[in-house]
């Protein structure tokens, strides 16, 4: 019997459960495999921290928001006890001949790098900012996007009562996503995203624009978005687990900008980890259930080195290397399609 261990690695997200539960029913179930999880990402693979799955740990877990596994920013290389050669040890002692890894680009980096250095592994594209290459749509982006839809409605309402400009940030490190369909969503009079930059002359004509017409101004910045004399995104919170620094608090910097060049009474609301918490929509919650079935296949085909996709409306499979040379961003395009709608 193939022993699979599984692992979440990277930023939560929506969904991360629904995966766990629809790989340990199918492999169980289709393909007679037997799993263990990995706690906190690659810190359990690499400490061999690992706790037994089956049927009964999976029941109900479709609509539960996080991971029962844990999840981290630790790095299989980081410590001594890291790397391929150590970790090919660490899963023979504890007899897994495969591991499952659910994650986002960094998580696939590791990944790729375990897989040509000899470990059989497998990966599940994870990411609410939904910039993941070969994946038309990754889990958990419908939902952060539902949750900063909600927020904008909820802005408006108040923004128009007091007349005032309301700003809000939603995460999207390199990629707009989140910004373009929530604010295309909630109508927003304003869309600022990593790949464009805007100038602040522009953003403050669009929200005169929307004033002088009688109405609140709402404009949505990504946390990764910077104005053109910035050399990089805006961050006062130190760095993460991979020495990257925290995005967040762009919001705040635009704010007294705006109120003080047009005279509009401005606002300003970071969402940060609400986006990523909580249960995952419908969408969500077939998505990565589908995905978290068809990973098993890839194990049951020893198709090392590859993830599971989505391509159009099927389910399909490409390989780390070729996921990872493609980050998906917001095509120019794409944005000077709604960018006609602001002001
Ligand atoms: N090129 C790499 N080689 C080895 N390890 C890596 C590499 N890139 C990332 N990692 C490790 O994998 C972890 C997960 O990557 P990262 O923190 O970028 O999250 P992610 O999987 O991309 O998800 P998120 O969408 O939250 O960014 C990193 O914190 C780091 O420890
Ligand atoms: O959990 P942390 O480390 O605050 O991560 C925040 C980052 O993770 C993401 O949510 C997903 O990559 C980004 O949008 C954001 O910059
Ligand atoms: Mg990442």
């Amino acid at each position: 019997m193939t022993k699979v261990g599984i692992l979440t690695s990277g930023g939560d997200c929506p969904g991360l459960n629904a995966v766990i539960r629809g790989a340990v029913l199918k492999g169980e179930t289709v393909h007679g495999q037997e799993f263990v999880g990995f706690l906190d990402g690659w810190r359990g693979l690499v400490e061999g921290d690992a706790v037994p799955l089956d049927r009964s740990s999976v029941r109900g877990l479709s609509n539960q928001g996080g991971t029962i596994l844990g999840t981290s920013r630790f790095g299989p290389y980081q410590t001594p006890e890291g790397g391929a050669q150590n970790i090919a040890r660490t899963l023979d002692k504890l007899g897994v001949d495969a591991v499952i890894a659910i994650g986002g680009e960094g998580t696939a980096a590791a990944s790729k790098r375990l897989f040509e250095e000899g470990i059989r592994i497998v990966g599940v594209p994870k990411t609410i900012d939904n910039d993941l290459g070969r994946t038309d749509y990754c889990f958990g982006f419908d939902t952060a996007v539902e949750i900063a839809t909600v927020a904008i409605d909820r802005l408006r309402t108040t923004g128009n009562s007091h007349k005032r400009c309301m700003v809000l940030e939603v995460m999207g490190r390199h990629a707009g996503w989140i910004a373009l369909h929530s604010g295309t969503a909630g109508g927003a009079h304003a869309i600022l995203i990593p790949e464009q930059p805007e100038s602040i002359d522009q953003i403050c004509a669009w929200a005169m624009s929307v004033r002088d017409r009688g109405r609140a101004p709402m404009v949505v910045v990504a946390e990764g978005f910077t104005l053109p004399d910035m050399t990089e995104a805006h961050s006062h919170k130190g760095l993460d687990g991979f020495d990257r620094p925290r995005l967040g608090g762009i919001a705040e910097i635009l704010a007294p900008i705006i109120e003080e060049r047009t005279g509009i009474e401005t606002r300003a609301t970071v969402l940060g980890h609400i986006q990523r918490g909580g249960v995952p929509t419908a969408f969500d919650r077939v998505l990565a259930t589908r995905l978290g079935m068809a990973v098993t296949d890839l194990v049951a085909d020893e198709d090392w080195g590859h993830m599971v996709a989505l391509h159009g409306t099927r389910i399909a499979r490409v390989g780390f290397d070729e996921a990872l040379a493609h980050h998906k961003l917001v095509p120019q395009e794409r944005y000077q399609e709604m960018r006609v709608l602001f002001g």
